[in-house]
């Protein structure tokens, strides 16, 4: 994870919009925090996580973005609003590495093949191809939920967003049919241990992500298993540090909102091929967040880049009966209620 060193912001030699942005009256002298500020450059993102990473000075703050399109939006954002005195303009960071159209290259899987998190499995060719084929046609003809970036579907044990809770306990609506051979391979595999009752399908098109979370241990057991289907993507893996407070900040939802970037400590990148299935679970599934950068390529083996193309997944979990219990109380919804503080992210 980036730690911002001031010294090496530049001035953009050309006009292009850069994934950095200077802000000159913006600093601790000037009336500001990190929270505020990260609270305004993430207003009219699309996810939060596309700010990542900041460094406050006295007088003058520096941002990064995960892609020039995030800094240009929160600039115009921000020269749009009057009710701030900060003057903000574009930076570059000397060294980095560019593709030629100035997009950053992706992080490679090689690049953190050192990392070691505890719990995460990938099994590849869980599914044939057929078999995802028919998947997909079964997926497509059912109804899709626009209401978020990603289109996505839910079956089985629904959970209420307001609530925080696993929706009308004492109705269990059925699995489709169309998952039925997954759900009773996976329970044959024991990889799972605990039957399944929810499903979430998710749709990436190029360019979609999906904002770095941990799936509330209040609302889930421990394993989660995730079938790709039609292409592969890297899933990025972090462990967050608690802040000075001793706390990890958790989102409204069923998820737990990205640690600001400070407080991350180890990324993995994990590659994700098509009719693979992910298994996380204990630490992974506890203690680390996963998500998906927004972005059009991936990179596994490094100075190769390769194009996203459209990637389904089905999520499978457990809605939980009892609250968690887990070694990781900083990360725990059940055992840390206030680790649902942060405001506003998109649900689901
Ligand atoms: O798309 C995936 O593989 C994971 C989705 C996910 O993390 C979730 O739905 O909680
Ligand atoms: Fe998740």
């Amino acid at each position: 994870m980036l730690t911002l060193d001031p010294t090496r912001f530049r001035r953009p030699k050309n006009k292009a919009p850069t994934r950095h942005l200077y802000l000159a009256n913006c600093g601790q002298q000037c009336g500001d925090t990190a929270e505020e500020v990260l609270r305004r450059l993430r207003e009219g993102q699309a996810e939060e996580e596309e700010v990542v990473a900041l460094h406050l000075g006295p007088g003058v703050t520096y941002a990064s973005f995960v892609h020039p399109t995030a800094a240009a939006r929160a600039k115009a954002q921000l020269e749009f609003e009057s009710d701030h005195a900060w003057r903000v303009k574009f930076a570059e960071l000397e060294d980095e590495v560019r593709e030629v159209s100035g997009v950053l290259l992706p992080s490679s899987v090689e690049s953190t093949a050192h990392v070691e998190v505890p719990g995460v499995h990938v099994v590849t060719d869980f599914v044939s191809e057929m078999e995802a084929q028919e998947l997909l046609l079964q997926i497509d003809q059912r109804p899709w939920n626009t209401s978020i970036k990603r289109r996505v579907q839910h079956y089985g044990r629904a959970f209420d967003y307001a609530k925080l809770m696993i929706a009308d306990p004492g109705t269990v609506p059925e699995m489709p049919d169309f998952c039925q051979p997954l759900l009773q391979r996976l329970e044959q595999t024991a990889l799972m241990p605990h039957r399944i009752d929810q499903l979430t399908v998710n749709e990436y098109e190029a360019g979609i992500g999906i904002a770095a979370h941990v799936d509330a241990h209040s609302a889930f057991e421990d394993t989660i298993a995730a079938v790709s289907l039609h292409s592969g993507i890297v899933m990025e893996f972090r462990k967050p540090e608690p802040d000075s407070s001793g706390k990890v900040s958790m989102g409204k939802h069923h998820r737990m909102a990205p640690a600001t970037p400070s407080a991350v400590e180890l990324t993995k990148n994990v590659w994700l091929p098509p009719n693979s299935l992910l298994i996380i679970t204990g630490e992974a599934r506890y203690a680390w967040l996963h998500g998906i950068a927004w972005r059009k390529t991936d990179c596994v083996e490094e100075g190769k880049v390769i194009p996203r193309q459209r990637r389904v997944s089905l999520t499978f979990r457990r809605a939980r009966g009892t609250p968690c219990a887990c070694p990781w109380p900083t990360m725990c919804d059940s055992q840390t209620p206030e680790a649902h503080g942060l405001p506003s992210r998109i649900a689901q």
